[in-house]
């Protein structure tokens, strides 16, 4: 009895002299609980909860996730020190419990730490996926996807039918993606579209285990078992087309036909690549496995969920739809179908998409990033291991970035104004910037203007039952992505 009331004691002076003594160093924030921290105060809509507490605390604000220490990025301005002047102490991932299982073992992008490993992985991947070389080599593939996409609109529209774009255009990307990577559509035998859903799914639950890792071995949200089931359908799809592609690569290298991801990946590990030799030991079938794993999330959720926030934003302000419509017949005339070569004469449409990545950024706290050494901030100290969550979300709704209409819909806001994603002032930073920054932008980019100018260039598009375009709900979850809460039906006229 008189042991553990010892031991609690000194529990208690621990939690007092590190949260309230050892703090006075950390930027500013709310007081955390013993043992969770401020955990309870991330509620449903994360970005939303933190940027309310920012207003209190400031652009640079700590809060304690379980026994990890965070630190909430707030502004532009703020930014710019974490992701552009110290970028490669901020490089680094923090480690949780889903890369373990779903990227076996940390072998995925990103997911993984800061170092070797991960930049030959990623240096391999920008060369043979997502270089403009190899992107423009789908273009066919692209127009192919797209045409059918529209057929169906078309379709749809001789009989007044309900849409579900959600649905529609996620259909579109995992075509597109499949192809890309698998050298084929969607395959039957799998349980593709559950795979993505589920991914998305845990990828976006708060796992109580990452923060408070005695709970591992309790498994109290059910995750750990989750994992184990997604990984086993993954592994079964994954090693079925992998194994086919072993059996057929070779015929295809022969014949000179496109090669898909996966046949690059066989081809590397086999040492027929010259060019990726020192990979071939590296890229072993649980790597390959955990790459098409990172491949398939970058483009599907990412890309899905910026196409229908932009169409919702489009059909919930009918003078910029139809002035993107305009522009459209303007520079693509009565070509049926947007091209890729016409999106750069698309000037409108790109103004459109800042406007809608500045209010519905589909990844509102970026990735989080975990701090490599001791540093010192704006005069706060930040500690080595430091998980750096950057609140974009935030910054696209603040009157001193965005002036008083911040919260209105209005591209021209961007007319003759230098701001880009990636521009030197970070008030876009939806793909995030340095060295760990999305390294599919342009290609991100590509998707959503190509899908988007195709669904508004060839129809009108109203919302059913007769409903207003006031009365579309515009409100979002937080899955891996901040995707809408409900999905975007409409009608093409
Ligand atoms: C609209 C589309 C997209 C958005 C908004 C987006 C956004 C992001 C963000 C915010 C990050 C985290 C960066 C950081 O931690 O600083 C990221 C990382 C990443 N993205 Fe994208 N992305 C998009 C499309 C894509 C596509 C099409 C791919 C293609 C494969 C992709 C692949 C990746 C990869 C592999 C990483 C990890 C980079 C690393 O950790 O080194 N993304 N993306």
């Amino acid at each position: 009895m008189h042991t553990s009331l010892l031991v609690l004691t000194g529990i208690l002076l621990w939690w007092w002299y590190s949260t309230y003594i050892h703090r006075k160093k950390l930027p500013p924030g709310p007081y955390p609980l013993p043992i969770i921290g401020n955990l309870h105060l991330l509620g449903n809509l994360p970005h939303r909860s933190l940027h309310k507490l920012s207003q209190k605390y400031g652009s640079i604000m700590s809060i304690r996730l379980g026994s990890v220490n965070a630190v909430i990025v707030s502004s532009p301005n703020a930014a710019k020190l974490f992701l552009g002047t110290h970028d490669a102490i901020f490089a680094s991932r923090p480690k949780v419990q889903l890369s373990k299982y779903l990227y076996h073992g940390n072998k995925g992008i990103l997911l993984s730490e800061y170092g070797e490993y991960w930049r030959n992985i990623r240096k391999f991947c920008i060369m043979e996926l997502l270089s403009p070389v190899k992107i423009n080599g789908f273009a066919g593939m692209r127009k192919e996807e797209i045409g059918l996409m529209v057929e169906e609109i078309r379709v749809a529209s001789m009989t007044h039918q309900v849409v579900n774009l959600s649905k529609m255009v996620g259909s579109l990307i995992e075509g597109m993606t499949c192809r890309m990577l698998f050298g084929k559509k969607n395959d039957e035998r799998f349980v593709f579209r559950r795979i993505i859903d589920e991914f998305a799914v845990v990828l976006g639950t708060v796992n109580l285990a990452d923060f408070m890792p005695i709970l591992e071995h309790f498994d109290l949200q059910g995750l750990t078992r989750s994992f184990k089931s997604l990984v086993k359908d993954i592994d079964e799809m994954l090693d079925t087309l992998i194994t086919e592609h072993e059996e057929y690569s070779l015929t295809r290298i022969q014949r000179c036909e496109q090669m898909n991801f996966i046949d690059t990946l066989l081809s590397v590990k086999n040492k027929d690549y010259v060019i990726h030799e020192n990979l071939s030991n590296t890229i072993d079938r649980s790597t390959m496995k955990a790459i098409l794993v990172d491949m398939v999330a970058g483009i599907i959720d990412t890309s899905k969920t910026s196409i229908e926030w932009v169409l919702s934003a489009l059909i919930k302000h009918p003078r910029v739809m139809k002035k993107l419509q305009e522009e459209l017949v303007s520079v693509v005339g009565d070509k049926g179908m947007v091209e890729e070569t016409d999106l750069t004469k698309l000037s409108y449409l790109h103004m459109v998409v800042k406007e809608t990545f500045r209010l519905y950024p589909v990844a509102p706290l970026l990735m989080p990033r975990e701090s490599t050494e001791d540093i010192v901030i704006n005069g706060y100290y930040i500690p080595k291991k430091t998980q750096i969550l950057v609140n974009v979300w935030a910054f696209g709704h603040d009157p001193q970035v965005w002036a008083e209409n911040w919260s209105e819909f209005h591209p021209e806001r961007f007319l003759d104004r230098e701001i880009d994603f990636r521009g030197p002032d970070f008030q876009l930073l939806n793909f995030s910037a340095g060295r760990r920054g999305c390294p599919a932008m342009n290609f991100g980019l590509l998707n959503v203007y190509l899908a988007v100018s195709n669904i508004v260039h060839c129809c009108d598009w109203v919302l059913p039952s007769g409903m207003s375009h006031v009365d579309l709900d515009m409100n979002e979850k937080f899955v891996s992505t901040m995707a809408r809460l409900k999905p975007l039906l409409a009608i093409p006229t």
